[in-house]
């Protein structure tokens, strides 16, 4: 009977906050790290100065989302998008924005300067330079110090190409013609009035070194405060652009005045190993992009590099940080997603939706029991809040103790016996399903452990239905003592064939009162729910003999296929019948030998 289903609903129990036992001195020392860190962070952000950074161990975060990011095909954002994604930068605490390319259009020019304005100029502690890009020509010059010049730190990013390749094909120039080109507009730039101007040789990445370190020495002459080195096309390895680095930190005249960056695209799926390479040589700022968007496979991006500073900076990188509070990143990469049209892809590090789920049984099970044994981060740090604590997604991989530590999150303690029936029919419908619903397993529950004592069983089932004549149903069922019965029957579509084929062989005249379905998760492989209610029709006979039974009885049933779900439903309300039945007629003749007895 029911009674002997010891099941409870239970209320979600409280967690403890902190996920390292107070014993485990590593973990302890980890935590504590971590924690360092962070304060360090909020605390230590060092005074702006163009040329030159205070505290050797911090590193810029560069954010040029809105312009190399705006660069993606089919990103194209609005000037309120824009605004709206440089305020949630603000936020997380970039230190520079480059808001655009005024040249560009009219409609670019005046986003930047919009954001220049709000962004540039806020009243918080902390407040962004403005960038704005322009080639090494004194129109896009002008249109770029224009746009940004209203903000309370203005920078002017000016670039031309220094790889043979492109200087040859593109620019049609000769070296010395780039060299002269690139310190005439640096120092129209310083002319103009900024006083913080950078400076990319375009794809240095396959650029000549001794080349680079000529014009590098020159702009810094004519008055470049950072140097940006680009791998414009995204095709050096980590071990090659740290050493580029190193090479210009070493041979280039005058670099100890400057600011030496990253820029680092993703053609080889690079970029962030690249960039973190550079840091690690000596680059102090990093140019990267939320969720990685930009020009082709993208840039480096700015949560993966920011993490991957934040995780093993104190350990491998010399003690390198930055200034961003990571807990705004979820909210940004959300908002670049939003505005840019960019998915982002599920298994993305740090950011995508599988980055924090679990859904294999030895994660799960390790996980429950110990957060760090497969997660290096904790959600929280990037500002995520999941749905459930563990990041426990159910599958057809999982294991007896995600799906119990799920069911106690929805409620249901259960264990033992109906634990490993409802794990056999789980595993059941995950392997037909991609995703497990909460309600999916709600209805699982009920289906499989709120059944009455089981007297009819449903072995199998076919059914025949269509335009083209009477649905017709073959029905299998299992009677208490193992004996199997089939009979066949037609009906107005096939859960009627199916419910008189049943009524054929359980031979209860039932009347079915109600009959309702619901789809209780979204998409075409949802699992159906059934219930119904019926009543038996010869109640009153009964009734004589002093036993009630003219009362309603309901079942569910829950399965992928409805007309299963239907058969299931009704079969379930069938045996609470019999089962109600068979126990009042034991009550009733204890009662009488009770009787006899005394
Ligand atoms: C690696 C990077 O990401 S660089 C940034 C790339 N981003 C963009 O290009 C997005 C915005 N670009 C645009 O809107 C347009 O390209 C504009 C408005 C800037 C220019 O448009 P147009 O004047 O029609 O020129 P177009 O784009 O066809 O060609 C580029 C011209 O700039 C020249 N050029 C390219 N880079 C530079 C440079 N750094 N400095 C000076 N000139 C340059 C090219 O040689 C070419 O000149 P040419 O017309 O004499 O042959
Ligand atoms: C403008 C420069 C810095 C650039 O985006 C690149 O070289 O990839
Ligand atoms: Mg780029």
């Amino acid at each position: 009977m029911a009674a002997s289903v010891c099941i409870s609903r239970q209320p979600i129990r409280p967690r403890l906050s902190n996920p390292f036992p107070p014993n485990t001195t590593f973990f302890r020392s980890l935590n504590f790290r971590t924690a360092a860190a962070a304060v360090r962070c909020s605390l230590r952000r060092p005074e702006y100065i163009p040329n030159r950074i205070p505290d050797p161990s911090y590193v810029r975060v560069f954010d040029t989302t809105l312009r190399d990011g705006e660069q993606s095909p089919g990103a194209t954002m609005t000037a309120k998008e824009k605004l709206d994604i440089a305020r949630q930068l603000a936020r997380l605490g970039v230190d520079v924005i480059e808001a655009g390319f005024p040249i560009s259009s009219d409609a670019d020019f005046d986003a930047v300067k919009l954001i220049a304005g709000e962004v540039g100029n806020g009243d918080s502690d902390h407040v962004p330079v403005i960038c704005g890009l322009a080639r090494c020509n004194k129109r896009d010059i002008e249109r770029a110090w224009e746009a940004v010049k209203c903000a309370k730190k203005p920078r002017i990013h000016t670039f031309i190409a220094t790889s043979e390749i492109h200087m040859n094909f593109k620019l049609k120039m000769t070296p010395q013609q780039v060299i002269d080109k690139a310190t005439t507009m640096v120092a129209y730039a310083r002319s103009l009035g900024c006083d913080d101007v950078e400076f990319s040789p375009e794809d240095a990445g396959r650029s000549d070194r001794e080349f680079l370190y000529t014009i590098l020495g020159e702009v810094i002459r004519a008055g470049a405060t950072t140097l940006n080195i680009p791998d414009t096309v995204g095709y050096t390895l980590p071990s090659e652009f740290g050493q580029l680095i190193a090479d210009i930190k070493a041979n280039t005249p005058g670099i100890e005045n400057v600011i030496i960056s990253t820029h680092c695209q993703n053609d080889l799926g690079l970029s962030t190993a690249n960039t973190i390479a550079g840091a690690h040589a000596g680059a102090r700022q990093v140019e990267v992009t939320i969720n990685g968007i930009g020009e082709r496979a993208g840039n480096a991006s700015l949560e993966e590099v920011v993490m991957a500073l934040k995780c093993r900076g104190e350990q491998l990188l010399g003690g390198l940080y930055t200034g961003i509070n990571t807990q705004h990143l979820i909210m940004a990469s959300k908002m670049v997603e939003e505005y840019s049209g960019l998915r982002v892809q599920p298994h993305k590090a740090i950011v995508g939706v599988n980055a924090f789920a679990h859904e294999s049984g030895i994660h799960q099970d390790g996980m429950l029991k110990h957060k760090n044994t497969y997660e290096i981060i904790s959600p929280e740090d990037i500002g995520l809040i999941r749905s459930n604590e563990s990041g426990i997604v159910l599958g057809k991989l999982s294991g007896r103790h995600a799906l119990k530590a799920k069911m106690l999150e929805l409620g249901y303690d259960i264990d033992g016996k109906e634990l490993d029936s409802l794990f056999a029919r789980f595993k059941t419908v995950a392997g037909n399903k991609k995703i497990i619903t909460d309600d999916d397993l709600i209805a699982l529950v009920s289906d499989e452990i709120f059944q009455p004592q089981v007297v009819w069983k449903l072995v199998d089932i076919q059914v025949t239905c269509g335009t083209l004549g009477l649905s017709t149903a073959t029905v299998k069922l299992c009677g208490v003592n193992g004996d199997e019965h089939v009979a066949c029957s037609v009906g107005t579509g096939p859960v009627d064939a199916a419910y008189k084929a049943v009524d054929l062989i359980v031979k209860a005249p039932v009347t079915l009162v109600e009959y309702s379905m619901n789809a209780v998760a979204e998409g075409i492989d949802a699992i159906a729910t059934t219930r119904v209610l019926i009543r038996r029709d010869d109640a009153v006979n009964h009734a004589s003999d002093g036993v009630t039974v003219n009362r309603a009885f309901s079942g569910t049933g829950a399965a992928m296929d409805i007309v299963i779900s239907s058969v299931r439903a009704y079969i379930g309300a069938l045996n609470k019948m019999l089962g109600f039945q068979s126990r009042s007629k034991t009550e009733k003749l204890n009662q009488v030998e009770a009787l006899h007895v005394s």
